[in-house]
């Protein structure tokens, strides 16, 4: 698809911009030491809890997020790409859908789907972080929120390992529990690619460019300060 406008003369080059995004990887959340301890099958089981019940409310989240991205989005052809998420999340009818699958993964840990819903294992960091992403996408240029989103860039490799050391040292969790990974590794690699396209496409200059780096910055910290909050509670701290 053609550029609506040309780079500004101070611009990055489209493989400058992405490296400069892709030089983010340290700051995402695949070392943090709470996913450490889950990848050596160091967590307990109420651990594994109070990580699903709070990446629940993360996985809600999303599709709000994309929501405002597509109420904030003049261009149609990106709208049209866009709407796809929010399908893949909710599903086109309960009881379909990421959000469906994540529930499952929940129970699958040993948590009711009526103490997921009520969101009352949901830390207050967690809601802090959470939230800051939601009000990050209906505020700030549609550009911006595309860009926050390229964690996706990084989270493949980590989801793939994270259902392989699940597998191997949280025998105990029945296989449909996994379900959520498995449908997600299977599109997340077209559409971190295609996020990756919007953004060097629409960033047409340095300001726009570093805007976008700041707003995938910005979105690792929010993913920290998830784990962050759940780290610590597992740690006997309350928040
Ligand atoms: O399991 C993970 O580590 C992980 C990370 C991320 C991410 O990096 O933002 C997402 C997801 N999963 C995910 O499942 C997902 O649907 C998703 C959507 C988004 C986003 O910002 O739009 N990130 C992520």
């Amino acid at each position: 698809m053609p550029s609506a406008v040309a780079l500004s003369p101070d611009a990055l080059t489209p493989d400058e911009f992405t490296a400069r995004l892709r030089a983010l990887a340290p700051r995402y959340w695949d070392r943090h030491p709470f996913h450490l301890r889950l990848h050596e099958g160091r967590l307990t089981a109420h651990e594994l809890r109070l990580w699903a019940a709070n990446r629940w409310y993360y996985q809600r989240a999303i599709p709000r997020k994309d929501a405002a991205i597509l109420s904030n989005c003049p261009d149609v052809d990106v709208r049209r790409a866009w709407r796809e998420r929010i399908v893949w999340h909710d599903g086109d009818r309960p009881g379909e859908g990421g959000a469906e699958d994540w529930l499952r993964l929940a129970e699958a840990v040993g948590l009711s789907r009526e103490e997921v819903l009520d969101e009352r294992h949901v830390l207050p960091g967690t809601r802090f972080a959470v939230d800051a992403y939601v009000t990050f996408a209906r505020t700030r240029p549609w550009v911006e929120a595309v860009a926050s989103g390229l964690t996706e860039m990084f989270s493949r490799d980590l989801m793939a390992r994270r259902l392989a050391d699940m597998r191997l040292h949280y025998p105990w969790i029945a296989e449909e529990g996994f379900a959520y990974f498995t449908a997600r590794l299977g599109v997340v690699a077209d559409e971190g690619k295609s996020t990756v396209d919007i953004v060097v496409r629409h960033c047409r200059t340095r300001g726009q460019q570093e805007a976008a780096v700041a707003a995938l910055a910005f979105k690792c910290d929010v993913l920290r300060g998830l784990l962050d909050a759940v780290d610590y509670h597992c740690a006997g701290g309350s928040s």
